[in-house]
């Protein structure tokens, strides 16, 4: 079982599952759409007025679906407060949704009945918008989840005038022409600085362009019902719910974790060592490197702290098939985890040996880089039932693991969450943003900019990591989550000192 369980807040959805949500929320749990829309649209507002210069002048962009009665809802709140209102109706007047026509009146309607307030202006068309008007910020009511196709007409000159200006803009929802779901600009998308996110997250602010386009996402909620929002599967990872690290104040040696590090072929070794320190600083029992015999004097020199298990004869400087056995029983003298991977190489004998393995040992397995290309070349996954497997593939070996090239980023997702199922295995897929997919078909993604850890080393201090919080707790999504957000940390913290500063896999150890 998943230990993560992530508030409401961190619940993403695609396009439909909200529009599921909403229509559910209307029709079985009786809270009307236009209510819906005042709480979205008050929501947004309480934030923005604290963002924005008092009585300042903002454009709203509006299209004729409720995406614009939520903008609708923000510019009446603003005008009662004193700001210039300048509302552009792309589509025009005549054919707004219902709950929008009825925000529309309610807009003029404020105005009529208050002179002292802010200025009103109703535009009808792009064509009739003047080019030239001076404003402060412009609201993004053009499209949201109804989004259906690339961007026509007059969106697309609004959005592209909306990036030339330098005005901050802050969209409703979904940046307009970015794609709810997979996060792709539909032909042409606004490019904003923040974004309200209606109810759920959306999961296009997350995917592919959408980080980019939607800049800054806050969360809106509005009254769903928490047992309508559950047909989500993907949520947000954050601190607030993944735990706090366990205690590492240790009774006995081994009762603080054990992790087995199967690693190291001569010429890689500096793989082996990057996990193995990785996870020794984390504080746990023991750090075994259980590695071919011939390595053995490198490691004695570089890893002083750490047990060496050295494996078959003196100029072995590989594993090979006929180690299997003497591995096993090395990794099952005491209870831990065993992390497979990191510099094995892949000479033929090494592959065998790495696929016996994983067909006999029962124990927990973390696989990375050369264990999972062993894993890739294996028709067949025949996983001990008693074993949990995490598998930390970049976005080459998530492909050599599906036998076929991936997309993009909303590719990735939906065949992570697919291959975590089918095949029973915990799936942390490196990336921007990192997608951890669990066994029960969820997925959590990562918010923050992960693009720093792409190069060589930060996949072995990562394995590391996840192999020591493994060894001490039990969920391997939650120690996966864990080793990901105490790298973040650590880049926050190192980027604040210094924010032009390259960062190396040996700042994260
Ligand atoms: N439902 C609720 O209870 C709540 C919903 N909420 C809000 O509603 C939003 C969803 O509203 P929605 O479903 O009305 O769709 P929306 O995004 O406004 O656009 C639809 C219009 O766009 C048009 N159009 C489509 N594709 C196009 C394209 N490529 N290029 C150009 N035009 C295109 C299409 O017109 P067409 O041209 O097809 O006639 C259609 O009329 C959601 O994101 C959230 O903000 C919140 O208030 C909370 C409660
Ligand atoms: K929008």
């Amino acid at each position: 079982m998943s230990s993560l369980i992530a508030p409401h807040s961190f619940y993403i959805s695609t396009s439909q599952e909200s529009q599921d949500i909403d229509a559910r929320t209307i029709q079985e749990f009786g809270i009307e759409s236009f209510t819906l829309m005042e709480v979205a649209g008050y929501s947004a507002f309480r934030d923005l007025i604290q963002r924005l210069q008092p009585k300042s002048h903002g454009l709203f962009f509006c299209g004729k679906g409720n995406n614009a009665g939520d903008a609708l809802v923000v510019a009446r709140y603003l005008l009662q407060h004193g700001f210039d209102i300048t509302a552009v109706f792309i589509s025009g007047t005549d054919d707004l949704s219902e709950d929008t026509r009825k925000n529309f009146q309610l807009l003029k309607r404020i105005k009529e009945a208050n002179s002292s307030i802010g200025s009103l202006t109703i535009i009808s068309s792009w064509n009739e918008f003047d080019l030239h008007t001076e404003a402060d910020f412009v609201i993004d009511g053009m499209l949201g989840t109804g989004l259906d196709s690339e961007v026509r007409g007059d969106y697309n000159k609004a959005i592209t005038w909306s990036n030339k200006e330098e005005l901050p803009v802050y969209a409703m929802d979904i940046p307009t022409g970015l794609h709810g779901d997979t996060g792709k600009v539909m032909g042409n998308a606004i490019s904003a600085d923040l974004t309200y996110s209606f109810g759920t997250l959306k999961q296009g602010l997350y995917l592919n362009d959408g980080p980019g386009k939607a800049g800054e996402v806050i969360y809106c909620e509005l009254p769903f019902p928490n047992h309508l929002k559950d047909i989500c599967s993907a949520y947000l990872l954050d601190d607030q719910y993944v735990l706090a690290e366990p205690d590492r104040s240790p009774r006995h040696k081994y009762e603080a974790g054990v992790l087995y590090v199967v690693a190291g072929s001569e010429g890689l070794t500096g793989a082996a060592m990057l996990a193995a320190q990785s996870a020794w600083a984390e504080g746990i029992g023991a750090v075994i490197l259980v590695c071919p015999h011939g390595n053995l004097p490198i490691y004695e020199k570089a890893l002083p702290q750490i047990i060496k298990k050295p494996i078959g004869e003196r100029d072995d400087y590989f594993f090979k098939e006929e180690h299997t056995e003497e591995v096993i029983a090395t990794i099952s003298e005491k209870k831990g985890k065993v992390l497979i991977g990191p510099g094995l190489g892949r000479n033929d004998s090494t592959i065998g040996f790495v696929q016996q393995l994983l067909e006999t040992n029962e124990g927990d397995m973390l696989l990375d880089a050369d264990g999972l290309w062993c894993l890739a070349q294996l028709k067949e996954w025949n996983k001990p039932k008693a074993s949990t497997w995490i598998l930390t593939p970049h976005p080459g070996e998530l492909s050599n693991l599906l036998g076929r090239s991936i997309e993009d980023d909303h590719d990735r997702l939906e065949s992570v969450k697919t291959l975590s199922t089918e095949k029973n295995v915990n799936i942390l897929s490196k990336g921007y943003p990192v997608i951890l997919g669990t066994p029960e078909a969820k997925a959590y993604l990562t918010s923050y900019d992960t693009r720093k850890f792409s190069r060589a080393g930060f996949g072995d201090v990562l394995a590391g990591k996840i192999g020591a919080f493994w060894s001490r707790d039990n969920s391997a999504a939650k120690s996966s989550a864990l080793a990901l957000l105490k790298g973040k940390h650590i880049l926050e913290n190192l980027l604040k000192a210094d924010s032009s500063r390259i960062v190396e896999p040996k700042d994260f150890i």
